[in-house]
């Protein structure tokens, strides 16, 4: 149930909350905010206006364009430039970091911004809930010189804030700046985003295991091991089974239901699916500042050091003891203990 809170009065409410400028994290998150609500308004007349289906066009990672990908990525990019707050940014959309240069020309904004402007975009067309998923960092290169791909090569324990909008029975913002989770909801009627969700918790001993799988036999056989312990009649299994497939709803389920999500590696795809820069990093912030793990079936998400910025990564991300049973049993399949 929301409270009265607001997001804007608990953004201002919290001066510690942000390791910099307090008022620039609001700015920051009020341009995400005012371009969630554009992009949300959007996604509610799917079906009534022509905003479903492709454009003919195909992105760096070589997927179709849905019209609502390249709508939500003008949203996003333009609220931000327009407010002035950061100096680059990195879209799954574009194949290049976008430069900012500020309304001055001369390079002085501080944050830089990684976004999957709409995620599950397989679902769109079939109205279920898909998302905007975002993480911000500090830049490294000096202030007033032109933003670099290291700005954007951070390993994800650098981001400073990062969250998700869900688009669907509500709209939701979730977001951490690494003082716990949060989440708001819209009140569309008045444009208003309410506390809803305050500090956020997975609950421990959960009983839901996510995964694709059709993709059972491509996969290593740690994972078929894992996806079996689940399934057997023992103790409190067989667990059950839960797929969106749209990443954003199917985190946001885990963070308050509890269990574990996870698109591994497969033969057909080494690194997995999900892009560790803007789908992996920020969704591993929110679920550890939930309390729980991500990794990448080997080491903490957050500690990998970036080395393109469209890289893939497999995630395993849910409630820490379900998280590591499934490394354990990749590991002993790997041979090790
Ligand atoms: O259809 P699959 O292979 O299960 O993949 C689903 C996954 O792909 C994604 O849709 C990829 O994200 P985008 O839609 O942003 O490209 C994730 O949201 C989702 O978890
Ligand atoms: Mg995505
Ligand atoms: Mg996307």
């Amino acid at each position: 149930m929301a409270t009265s809170v607001t997001l804007g009065e608990f953004l201002l409410g919290r001066p510690g909350d942000f390791q910099y400028e307090n008022t620039e994290l609001g700015r920051l998150l009020n341009a995400i905010r005012l371009a969630g609500k554009v992009v949300s308004h959007e996604i509610r007349r799917a079906g009534l206006v022509d905003i479903t289906g492709t454009i003919g066009s195909t992105n760096i990672q070589g997927e179709e364009q849905q019209k609502l990908d390249i709508f939500a990525n003008e949203a996003f990019i333009n609220t931000l430039t327009n407010r002035d707050i950061v100096c680059g940014i990195v879209s799954e959309e574009n194949e290049e970091p976008i430069e900012i240069r500020g309304s001055d020309n001369r390079n002085r904004n501080k944050y830089v911004v990684v976004m999957d402007p709409l995620d599950g975009s397989s679902n769109i067309d079939v109205n279920i809930t898909v998302g905007t998923i975002f993480g911000i960092y500090h830049r490294v290169s000096p202030i007033g010189t032109p933003v670099t791909t290291e700005d954007f090569l951070q390993s994800g324990n650098n981001q400073v804030a990062a969250g998700f909008i869900a688009y669907g029975t509500s709209t939701m913002m979730v977001y951490t700046t690494g003082n716990g989770v949060n989440g708001f909801t819209l009140n569309p009627a008045i444009g208003t985003y309410y506390l809803s969700h305050p500090n956020i918790e997975i609950p421990k001993k959960g009983n839901i295991y996510s995964v694709n799988e059709g993709g059972y036999v491509h996969f290593p056989q740690g994972v078929k091991n894992y996806i079996k312990y689940c399934q057997r009649e023992e103790e409190d299994r067989p667990y059950r089974a839960r797929y969106v497939g749209s990443m954003v709803a199917d985190v946001w389920r885990t963070m308050l239901q509890g269990g574990i999500y996870f698109y591994p590696e497969s033969t057909g795809k080494p690194h997995g699916k999900l892009r560790l820069l803007y789908e992996c990093n920020p969704l591993a912030f929110l679920v550890e500042q939930a309390g729980g793990q991500a990794t990448n079936g080997y080491e903490r998400i957050l500690d990998i050091k970036p080395t393109d910025i469209h890289q893939r990564m497999p995630f395993f991300g849910g409630e820490g003891e379900m998280v590591e049973k499934a490394m354990q049993f990749i590991a002993e399949a790997d041979g090790g203990e």
